[in-house]
This record gives structure tokens, sequence and C-alpha cells, in this order.
């Protein structure tokens, strides 16, 4: 399994851990504390010692009950940072945006990959991704994070996510975006409750029906809270669990803050895995 851009690919034969890089001073688990842009350049060194294959970058925090921060806002923080990573690591960059202008400099900057939560619904956002060259990754939300968690409701969380992302892949293909470009993401926490994330969990090999790579970002979320009854610092073994049975489930790319601790625990899975009968 492959995932592409114009000019370059990414092997999927192995599980990559995506390391989140949050810009933002509200970012629900980093406290906004890698604002300064060389605290940025060096936790994203760091990820990739510690086995990242890609960094995100995201200007504006996706939290639930978030506001949303303007398009300049959101390009100064993130731009300045993408062309600081591109001159320093070779591994994947992908940036964390709905809005067209901060897909189209970020990828200008040297982003490979456009991770819209919004699966590019926003306007102008298809045909600038069609245009970037960039790999997409599209990602289910039910209504907008300021609101999505206060009564989502489904007749069949999986059937209808998976038919959300097939109308979107197929306005990507209209739209001229190949398939190898492309990679598809059920949104955890996106306008789910406890119950939707975990039935969505349970089933995600039913997205394989795609054909497409999957990418699951279940790191520190209130899936794993409201379970464990934890709050956001004690969440890493229910992170890894969640992240772990994705794995088994097929899933390629692996969306955390702990980039150490998940490259750690794939390898031991895999180890085990290379002798399953
Ligand atoms: C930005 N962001 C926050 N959570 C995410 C998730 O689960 N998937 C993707 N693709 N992006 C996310």
């Amino acid at each position: 399994m492959l995932l592409s851009t114009s000019s370059k690919t990414l092997n999927l034969t192995s599980p990559q851990v995506m390391g989140i890089l949050n810009l933002t001073p509200d970012s629900f688990s980093d406290g906004g504390r890698f604002v300064a842009r060389d605290a940025a350049l060096r936790h994203a060194l760091q990820m990739v010692r510690d086995g990242a294959g890609i960094i995100d970058v995201g200007g504006e925090s996706t939290r639930p009950g978030a506001d949303e921060v303007g398009e300049q806002q959101e390009l100064e923080r993130v731009v300045p940072v993408i062309e600081l990573l591109r001159a320093e690591l070779d591994c994947w960059i992908s940036v964390d945006t709905s809005k067209a202008v901060v897909m189209r400099e970020a990828v200008s900057a040297g982003a490979d990959l456009i991770n819209d939560i919004r699966a590019l619904r926003e306007p102008g956002t298809l045909a600038v991704a069609a245009e970037s060259g960039a790999a997409v990754c599209l990602m289910h939300m039910l209504g907008q994070p300021r609101t999505m968690q206060q009564a989502p409701g489904y007749s069949d969380v999986t059937v209808e996510v998976l038919a959300f992302l097939e109308e979107r892949l197929s306005s990507c293909e209209q739209a001229g975006i190949a398939r190898e470009r492309i990679c598809l993401d059920p949104g955890y926490g996106f306008g789910k409750s406890l119950e939707h994330n975990y039935e969505l969990l349970g089933k995600l090999g039913r997205l394989h029906a795609t054909g497409l790579p999957l990418l699951v970002g279940m790191s520190r979320k209130s899936m794993i809270g409201q379970l464990l009854q934890r709050d956001v610092t004690e969440r890493l073994a229910g992170t890894l669990a969640a992240h772990l049975f994705a794995l088994s489930q097929g899933a390629h790319i692996f969306r955390v803050h702990d980039v150490k601790d998940m490259s750690d625990a794939i390898r031991v899975w895999q180890q085990a895995a290379h002798y399953q009968g």
C-alpha cells in the first residue's frame, strides 16, 4: 500500500507514525508550549528521532468546543514552521488545515500531505488540493468542532462514515485527485459519542472496502479519558491499546503525541505478528 504526492511516495507496508505538532496556544494537550518556532523545530526533530515518518503541523485547535482561527493568523503560525521543518527534515510534513489559502501556502512551503478534518468541503479546497499535487487525508466529522459533541446521532455509525468517505473520495477523483494521493480517516472524536467511537474502532476493518490507506488518531482523546476516567496526562496506555487494535485491523498511519511510545509498541507488535500462524 502506498501514499503518493506528485513527486514522492510514502511506503505504507510498514505502519507509519504521524507526530503531532500543535502550534496553537489552546491545544488541548501541549498547552501551547510549542508556540515558539525553535521549540517547534526541536520537538519535530525529536519526534523524527523517535520514529515519526510524518510531522503534522496544525495552527488551529480542532478539539471539541475550539474557537475558529482567522486565515492570516493560521498562515503566520503554520507557514514559517513548515519552511523551517522542510529545510531541516527529510520526513513527510502534513498540514492540518481546512482553509484553501493555508493549504496552498503550506504545500508551497514544503508540505507533502493536506490533512483536512473537513475532507475538502470548504470553498476552494478541492481545487487547491488538486492542483497542489500533495497527498490528502479525508476525515469524517459530523458537524463542526464547536458543536459536534452536543448530541451526535447515527443509525449505523460505520455505514454512515464509510458512505461519507466514499462520497468525498468520488468528489476528489472528479476534481482530478488520483486515488494514490488519498488516505481516509474515520475521525475519532469528531461528532461521535463514546459508543460511536468504540464501534467505529471495532469495525474499522469495514473501511478497507475503499481499498485506500487508513489514518487513525485517538491520542489522549476523550474516548480514552471517558472510558478510563483519566485526565489527559494519564492516557498513554489507553492510547497505545486503541492504536494497536487499529493496527491489528490493518490501519496504516497513526497520529499521536507520544511518538517514541507508539514506535516501541509497533515494533513489539510486529515482532510477534511476524510469527503469527
Ligand atoms: C487534526 N486532527 C485531530 N485529530 C485528528 C484525527 O483523528 N485525524 C486526523 N486526520 N486529523 C486529526
